[in-house]
């Protein structure tokens, strides 16, 4: 049996006004791949992100999570994934444990699993020693973490991450590859970045979007080699419009 495609961008158009921010996009990311969408700032990777997760609607084309249209049947969608924004939701007043009981209750967790699943992301996302101070007085690197709790709650099969690691400090960093890759081994990823460092510790395959199109499919060593090194790789992918 073939593996199932758990990602899937179909001709993704999106237009803001005259401006095309996505052009065209169109991958399919099979089940247990952990894929980097690398590209630099402005090339539409939020974006591209929204509109998989179903919180922006396409001007053309369609997204699927595990199969499901994103745009039609989206609570379906959702339960099968888990999205950490570029600059989450968290409320300052609320502690880590009352925000993730509000979103496991939020999705429809029985009581019982929700017990079951706090301490879990509570112990994989190492967010115990914090659990009861109010957000708004964690680090960046505890709030990341928080947010990350709150993208696994439910266990997705599927988990979009935009820009995980920005803003942290490198052992912070470290921490949330460790976890991206331990994520990695039971879930299909899809994870932005514009850190070319990155890539390669967590990712088996990189996309490389420029000017809303994406310009490279495949191997970070591939791209690594058709240009020298991933910076050059970089360099040489953004020198010129598409
Ligand atoms: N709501 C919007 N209205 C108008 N333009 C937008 C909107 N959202 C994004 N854009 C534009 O679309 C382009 C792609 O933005 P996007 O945030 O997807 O890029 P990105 O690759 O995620 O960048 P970064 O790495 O800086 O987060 C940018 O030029 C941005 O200004």
């Amino acid at each position: 049996m073939s593996t199932p495609v758990m990602i899937e961008a179909d001709g993704l158009c999106k237009q803001f006004g005259s401006f095309l921010a996505v052009r065209d996009v169109s991958f399919s990311i099979p089940k247990g791949q952990v894929v980097a969408f690398l590209g630099p700032n402005g090339a539409g990777k939020t974006t591209t992100m929204r509109l998989l997760t179903g919180f922006t609607a396409p001007t053309h084309g369609e997204a699927r999570i595990a199969g499901i249209d994103v745009q039609t049947d989206r609570l379906a969608a959702a339960e099968r994934l888990g999205y950490l924004p570029e600059n989450g939701p968290l409320y300052p007043d609320m502690t880590p444990l009352g925000l993730l009981r509000f979103f496991g209750s939020a999705r429809g967790l029985s009581a019982a699993r929700l017990r079951g699943r706090l301490d879990a992301v509570v112990d994989q996302c190492a967010l115990a020693a914090v659990a009861h101070k109010p957000i708004g007085k964690l680090s960046k690197g505890y709030r990341q973490r928080v947010s990350m709790a709150q993208a696994i709650l439910h266990d997705p099969e599927v988990l979009i991450l935009d820009e995980p690691t920005s803003g942290l400090d490198p052992n912070q960093i470290r921490g949330v590859r460790a976890l991206i890759r331990e994520l990695g081994k039971t879930k299909t990823v899809l994870v932005s970045t514009h850190i070319l460092q990155e890539v390669e510790p967590i990712a088996g395959r990189v996309l490389f979007i420029h000017d809303g199109k994406i310009v490279f499919d495949g191997a970070p060593a591939e791209l690594a080699k058709r240009n020298g090194s991933l910076e050059d790789a970089f360099y040489k992918l953004t020198a010129q419009p598409v």
